[in-house]
């Protein structure tokens, strides 16, 4: 088998790219759907600004010593806006979420001062201003929060409503559907019987498909033979923009899936790529569907699955980034590795990276287990502990 490069496998997915129309939505319904136009701000946030605590809002100038006498000349909450300036001596009582009244720089909070009717004094001096949130520091009128492609996870969302946008643009879901053979295959939570094991690929791949922006349409496991699979891809061939196909794809006796897209009329764009977990992965097309073929190791499908499913949905790449690695390297092979690893930032705010000890792509608590992959480029030599490699992150960094 000739492989090709990772790069140039995934060029080629970038060239099968399914074509997605936008739809505008609303905010509410927009969770875990891929954003087809970029948000920008619709206001300031903070608009001015705000009282980070409860206290007085101060002119810092006046409270540089201690024991500063102030006099109160009035009260401002959020949701209200001061109704005068404060001048020299004077300060404003003031709460959380609050707009700074003209004149004010600082806060003291209120468990630091002491009051009788409509004076302050504060007990400690202070060289630079305090709880002040600034208008615009967190994000500008007009600033791009987040860009096309991107997936619309939780923290986006409140992010989108902060800047005041109730409805956007998002992409119609890309039918997808998962298709997998092997004999052994049973679904998860029964009786296994003898020479049986749980089929598990197909609930991470679900997963990841829909974090790309997909429907998961249908997932179907046949067994390993020519006339169950060929009858799956024609019942699939109206329901879905893309299938994944799980296992079959080696060399051996059972490995039917590629035959029988490729006498269903489907043309080969790649087969076999050099890359580590992987290496049966291939591509084929028939009109406008498209078919991913993934190995059937639990660690191949998914990171190839990872490698290449933001290419045929126009979503965001992994990120690349570099990272200290922990522990000596030996030089690699003839296929580019992706090392299932632990990163993380250390206490001097380096990222760093280590490799499990285990590879194997059949070992699927090591995949479970880790949020990044070291790229160890074909043939590329050595690495010392200390050394720079470079990392795809694939889940939080803490
Ligand atoms: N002589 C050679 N043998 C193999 C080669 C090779 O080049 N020459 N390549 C190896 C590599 S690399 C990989 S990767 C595997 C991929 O094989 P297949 O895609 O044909 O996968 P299967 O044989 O169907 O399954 C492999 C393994 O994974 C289990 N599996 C399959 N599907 C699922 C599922 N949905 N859920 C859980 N587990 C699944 C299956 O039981 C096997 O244990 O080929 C090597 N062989
Ligand atoms: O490519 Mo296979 O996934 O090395 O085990």
């Amino acid at each position: 088998m000739t492989l090709i490069s990772l790069e140039e496998a995934q060029k080629i997915a970038a060239e099968h790219e399914l074509l997605k129309t936008a739809v505008e939505i609303a905010l509410e319904d927009a969770a875990g759907r891929i954003l087809a136009k970029p948000v920008f701000a619709d206001v300031d946030r903070p608009f001015s600004n705000l009282s980070a605590m409860d206290g007085y809002a101060v002119r810092l100038a006046d409270v540089v010593d201690a024991n500063a006498k102030l006099k109160v000349i009035g009260e401002v909450a959020a949701g209200q806006m001061p109704d005068k300036a404060i001048s020299a001596g004077e300060c404003m009582r003031i709460f959380t979420g609050a707009p700074l009244p003209e004149g004010s720089d600082h806060i003291v909070i209120q468990e630091d001062v002491t009051r009788s009717g409509d004076q302050i004094i504060t007990e400690l001096g202070y060289a630079d201003a305090e709880f002040v949130r600034r208008k615009g520091s967190d994000f500008a009128r007009n600033d791009e929060l987040i860009g096309e492609g991107a997936l619309l996870t939780p923290a986006a969302l409140s992010l989108i409503a902060a800047a005041n946008v109730g409805n956007l643009e998002v992409y119609a879901p890309l039918r997808a559907a998962i298709l997998m053979n092997g004999n052994e295959l049973q679904s998860p939570g029964q009786d296994l019987t003898p020479g049986a094991i749980p089929e598990s690929n197909s609930y991470g791949l679900s997963g990841l498909l829909r974090s790309h922006g997909c429907d998961v349409v249908a997932t179907r496991f046949v067994s390993d033979s020519r006339t169950d699979i060929s009858r799956a891809i024609e019942e699939l061939s109206d329901s879905a923009d893309l299938i994944l196909t799980v296992g079959g794809a080696s060399v051996g006796d059972h490995d039917l899936m590629r035959p029988c897209f490729t006498d269903a009329g489907f043309g080969i764009q790649f087969s076999g790529v050099a890359v580590r977990p992987g290496k049966p992965t291939w591509l084929a097309k028939r009109g406008t569907q498209v078919v991913l073929g993934l190995p059937g190791n639990p660690a191949s499908s998914f990171v190839c699955a990872q490698l290449f499913l933001p290419f045929l949905s126009g979503t965001k790449p992994l990120q690349e980034r570099n990272a200290l690695c922990r522990v000596d390297l030996k030089a690699n092979g003839r296929r580019e590795h992706l090392m299932r690893a632990l990163a993380w930032i250390d206490d001097h705010g380096t990222l760093v990276v280590e490799p499990f000890a285990s590879q194997d792509s059949g070992n699927i608590s090591v995949l479970a287990k880790s949020n990044a992959l070291i790229r160890r480029p074909v043939e590329a030599t050595a690495v010392s502990s200390g050394d720079q490699v470079s990392v795809l992150l694939t889940g939080e960094l803490f």
